[in-house]
């Protein structure tokens, strides 16, 4: 589905911010994609969609390359970025306007999930708020059935019920022959939703692994003494000692938060 060779990008004449990047990802998987702030996730989807287009290495995206944007391209893709602009027509209009642009548009599905997030069709997209928006960015992009779907920090202005509704309409939403990638800082919004986690970091991908992997490898706990345990990377938390150890017995779920400052102080490769 994506096909990312030794790309370099930067902006302007700024220095490198990606210096040969590869990343590789196939259809079926809900991928979290973490990275520090500016590390580039929001570049990296304006890549992958074909809003900046590379100057050396090459970006494969179902199977075209993104920058010319074609139109059997752009019906299979679906970016809610993180700010955007709506224009203000009632979400009826907006839906009438918009969703024929999508050959598998789902009407019956946009309609549960606007139901879901309690929205409604009469009303005016430059009258709700922030985090209404946000879902219903969210309702549309899932009702395209687009095959590539790229969320940059979705549950950004999402109160606490609307966060678990995200998880469970995308969980329930999703098809095999499509790809979600979710760009987020709020780890425990994807938890249990994401079967992969991609981190990137100083300019390349630095992990891309599936969390059963993760969960084949690692242990997640708390402990309240470290002195016999020899983990690979600890933490200290309000309850103790947050700790990765060789998992060594059954699994644990994992600890997106404590994955990601280990993976990218270097502990775990
Ligand atoms: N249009 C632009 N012109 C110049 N520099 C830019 C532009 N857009 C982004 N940058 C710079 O590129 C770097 C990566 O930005 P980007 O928004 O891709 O990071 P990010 O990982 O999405 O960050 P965050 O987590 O803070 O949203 C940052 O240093 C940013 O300042």
């Amino acid at each position: 589905m994506i096909e990312i060779s030794d790309i370099n990008y930067r902006y302007g004449r700024q220095k490198n911010l990606f210096s040969n990047l590869n990343y590789s990802e196939k259809a079926g998987n809900i991928v979290g994609l973490l990275g520090k702030n500016g590390s580039g996730k929001s570049t990296l989807f304006k890549i992958i969609s074909g809003l900046l287009s590379v100057k050396s290495g090459s970006v494969t995206t179902m199977g075209t390359e993104p920058f010319h944007r074609k139109p059997s391209f752009l019906n299979q893709l679906y970016f809610v970025p993180e700010e955007y602009h709506l224009p203000s027509i009632s979400i009826k209009h907006y839906v009438k306007a918009y969703s024929g642009l999508y050959p598998g548009f789902d009407a019956e599905l946009l309609h549960q999930i606007l139901a879901d997030f309690e929205l409604k069709e009469t009303m005016k997209l430059s009258r709700i708020s922030y985090g209404q928006k946000k879902k219903f960015l969210i309702a549309f992009a899932l009702a395209t059935n687009c095959k590539l779907l790229l969320f940059d920090e979705p549950t950004n202005g999402l109160d606490i019920p609307s966060k678990a509704i995200f998880r469970k309409v995308v969980a329930s939403s999703v098809k095999d022959d499509q790809l979600i990638i979710i760009s987020t800082h709020q780890v425990r919004d994807i938890e249990n939703l994401i079967d992969k986690i991609v981190v990137i970091d100083n300019g390349k991908i630095i992990f891309n692994r599936e969390i059963y992997q993760i969960s084949e490898r690692y242990a997640f706990s708390t402990v309240s003494s470290i002195s016999d345990k020899n983990p690979l990377y600890t933490e200290v938390g309000p309850a103790g000692h947050r700790v990765i150890l060789p998992l060594n017995g059954s699994s644990t779920p994992v600890d997106i938060e404590l994955l990601f400052n280990a993976i990218v102080k270097g502990v775990i490769l």
